[in-house]
């Protein structure tokens, strides 16, 4: 088996660079690629967000998707939390939303105060799909999310990698139908039992546009990728190899596809199938990610068993049938405390960091190929000094277990 073929098939071209080429820090790079790391690297889900007092202050002055659509304000807001944890965070991921992209398939989308995202005028029927934009031309919709990533790269001056993003088709298309976030889905699912094929149309197209978004924020700088399915848990176990799986894999070989075909380096993918892994956690290890994100409902031991189990012996098969370009090195994982546990005071937090990194105890163990996060985003009554003691933590501690000769 050829090893990182990701990595090492094509040459750089042009102005392109190797992913590594002027980084300062690359440990999240090394821990995605399956590789043994001296710490774990760490970053949080939403790490610019309402925790923070300088995001809060910017968001007076500026509605939400003015700041996305402002490659200034955008990166000024990435920036804000490697600025003041300056030399806690391993990586920077980008500003933006998931819902960008209904937005450029020709939906509204408004950020209301207190409630979050709501569509005006949602999808009823599978007829209103036609009001969507048949071809989206991500340049065009889009590229202000580039223009923001090329800025914040210039920004980072390679301080940390850069990570880009986007929504998965089953949680994307769940909002589009429910307008907004929803309790029992009962809009969405019921697209999913009555209008069968028409679903599979429109996850295709999302598919499409998310590969296309993906592949340019790449192109434009993003030197990771993160795939949120984060309304992934509300589909049966059926449901979700029918649903969202086969897209969430359309989109790591399509994207790897996409810039082998442009001759541009690949960069490592990772899936975050929320609330999906107690049943599907096999499925998803071999969808073609070089790393698979836990929510805190699954346990890293047993995640790490699961995941090198079903990639055995099957890494033949499964290249065959995903084509050439492949994740082909040991699957990597990320996460996954309880967000939660940032509310408990710094005994709790640091017990439960030291348990998170101990294989003994569950945990995660020294033996690389992780990237530590909070099993779901940071929430916004979290002191910043708890995100700042936690932080802490984490570099204390799996440090200490990735030095230990004895730990497992
Ligand atoms: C479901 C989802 C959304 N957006 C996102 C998801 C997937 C991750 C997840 O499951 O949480 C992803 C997202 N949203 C945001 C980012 C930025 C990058 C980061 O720091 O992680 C990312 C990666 C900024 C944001 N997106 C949002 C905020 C706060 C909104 C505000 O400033 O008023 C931020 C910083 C708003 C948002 N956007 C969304 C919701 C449900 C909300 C409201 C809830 C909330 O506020 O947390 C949709």
């Amino acid at each position: 088996m050829k090893k990182f073929s990701q990595f090492t098939t094509k040459k750089p071209t042009g102005d392109q660079k190797k992913p590594e080429d002027g980084l300062k820090n690359d440990l999240i790079l090394r821990a995605a690629r399956g590789e043994e790391t001296e710490r774990a690297p760490v970053w949080v889900m939403r790490q610019a967000g309402r925790y923070l007092p300088e995001f809060r202050e910017l968001r007076e002055k500026h509605e939400f998707f003015e700041c996305c659509r402002t490659p200034a304000l955008a990166c000024e807001i990435t920036m804000q939390p490697i600025r003041r944890y300056a030399g806690l965070l391993d990586a920077a991921i980008i500003f933006s939303d998931i819902l960008v992209i209904p937005q450029a398939m020709g939906m509204e989308v408004e950020m209301l105060p207190q409630k979050g995202p709501s569509f005006p005028d949602p999808l009823k029927e599978p007829s209103d799909v036609e009001r969507l934009r048949k071809k989206v031309d991500v340049e065009k919709e889009l590229g202000y999310v580039f223009e923001a990533i090329k800025l914040t790269r210039t920004a980072l001056q390679g301080e940390v990698p850069l990570i880009g993003f986007c929504g998965a088709p089953w949680t994307l298309m769940a909002y589009m139908i429910e307008g907004g976030g929803s309790r029992t889905f009962e809009k969405a699912k019921r697209w999913l039992f009555q209008y069968r094929e028409q679903a599979l149309e429109l996850l295709e197209r999302i598919a499409d546009v998310c590969i296309d978004f993906l592949v340019g924020q790449v192109k434009a700088g993003a030197q990771l990728l993160q795939v949120f399915d984060s309304w992934a848990g509300e589909l049966s176990p059926h449901d979700f190899r029918t649903f969202a799986l086969p897209y969430l894999r359309k989109i790591a070989s399509g994207v790897r596809d996409a810039l082998s075909r442009t001759s541009t380096p690949s960069v490592p993918l990772i899936c975050f199938a929320r609330g999906a892994l107690g049943h599907s956690l096999p499925e998803v290890a071999k969808s073609g990610y070089d790393v698979v994100a836990l929510d805190w409902q699954v346990e890293p031991q047993v995640a790490r068993r699961v995941v090198e189990l079903a990639m055995s012996g099957q890494a033949g098969s499964f290249k065959k049938a995903a084509g050439e370009n492949e994740c082909s090195h040991r699957v990597a994982l990320q996460g996954n405390l309880d967000p939660t546990v940032l509310y408990a005071g710094h005994d709790a937090i640091e017990r439960e960091v030291d348990r998170m990194c101990r294989a003994r105890k569950g945990g995660f163990g020294g033996k690389g190929a992780w990237i530590c996060n909070l099993g779901h985003g940071i929430t916004p009554g979290v002191d910043p000094e708890a995100m700042r003691f936690f932080l802490k933590c984490v570099h204390k501690h799996s440090r200490e277990v990735a030095s230990s000769k004895d730990e497992e």
